[in-house]
């Protein structure tokens, strides 16, 4: 899929902006605090109507401004299609082609994008609640049915959790236990089987890519971390563990096993890459694991996404770049910001549109103007 045009209204620091792109590489250069992460920030919420730095709507709105609006036209494999989110302070309005979507939910998948950012670091150094974020949104970009369950399996748990803690005080209402851990159980065992499932394709085209990048030196392995451990993974047996569990729940007051709880590990050549990778591994790491999305989508989707690439690609040495620019070249639409060009691979850079942004203002701009702000930069 292919962005030919974006508007931003009252997003961030912009405050009327409109630009079209051509090519496939699109390189974003100006100084710091121009508005270059803002600008893929939008593609990426518009995308899946969340940001990736920051859990607060209200900080996507211009200051001293009521909405801000994403809007662009996009070209798919079987459609054209016009997406429009309005992010106000009474919450987010999604529309497609012209038509108000009642649920965020069934929104979510129109736009499918892979972000690679600074945060994402945290993925293999983080802790787990990074693995698991990744996880839902990348699972949830291609599933509507997994977002559902997994706004259920939230809901539930939250107001199990609230339970558990009253019983804690005053155990007389084991009843109501029984039924939200009934309506909790098919959601959880939705969410286990459906990121087991993710995570087993994400390895293998994690695999190839690794193996690639590191000239067949590394082999990278994902496991689920499964808070159930060996428990086979169907209602019946969940179940009857949540009843097992109902002292030791209601003493801690809160749910003990679960989705909730889960991790993976990344390792490399069978060593765990959060305990003991290098910088230069975990970056590496995270790195195979977003390439391998790319080519996962495109196997479900047989269409790839567009990639974001947030100030990382000149952290990349030669040989990672051109791993990259063979995934990409001639079929991803990729979005890169950066406030110098020269740690850009000339492959690259030959091959993109080159945008500049001063203030908000986006221009297209070529090799000379990038160079130009460089020089201007302190
Ligand atoms: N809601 C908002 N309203 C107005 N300005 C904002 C808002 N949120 C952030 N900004 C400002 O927008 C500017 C651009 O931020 P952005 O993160 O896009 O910069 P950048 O060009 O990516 O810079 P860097 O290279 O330092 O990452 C910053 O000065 C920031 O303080």
């Amino acid at each position: 899929m292919f962005i030919n045009r974006l508007s931003l209204k009252q997003f961030r620091n912009y405050q009327d902006a409109c630009v079209e792109f051509k090519k496939n590489i699109n390189i974003i250069i100006g100084n710091n605090a121009q508005g270059k992460t803002s600008l893929i920030e939008s593609i990426y919420v518009l995308s899946t109507t969340k940001s990736h730095r920051t859990s607060k709507d209200s900080q996507l709105i211009l200051f001293n401004e009521d909405f801000a609006r994403i809007e662009a036209d996009i070209t798919r494999e079987r459609d054209d299609l016009h997406l429009s989110l309005v992010i106000s302070k009474k919450g987010k309005k999604a529309s497609y082609n012209g038509i108000d979507q009642k649920k965020l939910s069934e929104y979510v998948g129109k736009l499918i994008v892979v972000m690679f950012a600074p945060e994402d670091l945290s993925l293999v150094k983080g802790g787990p609640q990074y693995r698991r974020r990744f996880m839902d949104m990348e699972i949830g970009q291609l599933s509507p049915t997994y977002l559902f369950h997994l706004g259920q399996y939230s809901k539930l748990l939250k107001q199990r959790n609230e339970l558990l803690k009253q019983l804690r005080m005053n155990r007389s209402n084991d009843l109501l236990l029984d039924v939200i851990t009934e309506q909790l159980v098919p959601h959880a065992v939705y969410v286990l089987n459906s990121r087991i499932e993710f995570l087993k394709k994400l390895e293998s085209f994690s695999k190839k890519v690794h193996g690639e990048i590191s000239n067949q030196l590394e082999e990278i392995g994902l496991d689920y971390i499964n808070s159930f451990k060996n428990l086979e993974l169907n209602e019946e047996t969940i179940l009857q563990k949540y009843k097992d569990l109902y002292d030791q729940d209601i003493q801690l007051g809160s749910t003990s096993l679960g989705p909730h709880r889960d991790d993976f590990s990344v390792s490399i050549n069978g060593v765990n890459t959060h305990q003991f990778g290098s910088q230069g591994q975990q970056r590496t790491a995270s790195l195979s694991m977003k390439l391998a999305e790319i080519e996962l989508i495109y196997s479900v989707l047989n269409e790839y996404p567009i990639l974001l690439l947030d100030d990382v690609l000149s952290e990349l040495d030669d040989a990672r770049q051109t791993q990259l620019l063979n995934t990409i070249k001639n079929k991803v639409q990729t979005f890169i910001t950066t406030t110098n060009i020269d740690g850009i691979d000339e492959n690259v850079i030959e091959l993109a549109d080159i945008f500049t942004i001063n203030n908000a203002k986006i221009r297209i701009g070529d090799k000379n103007d990038a160079r130009s702000i460089e020089n201007t930069t302190v």
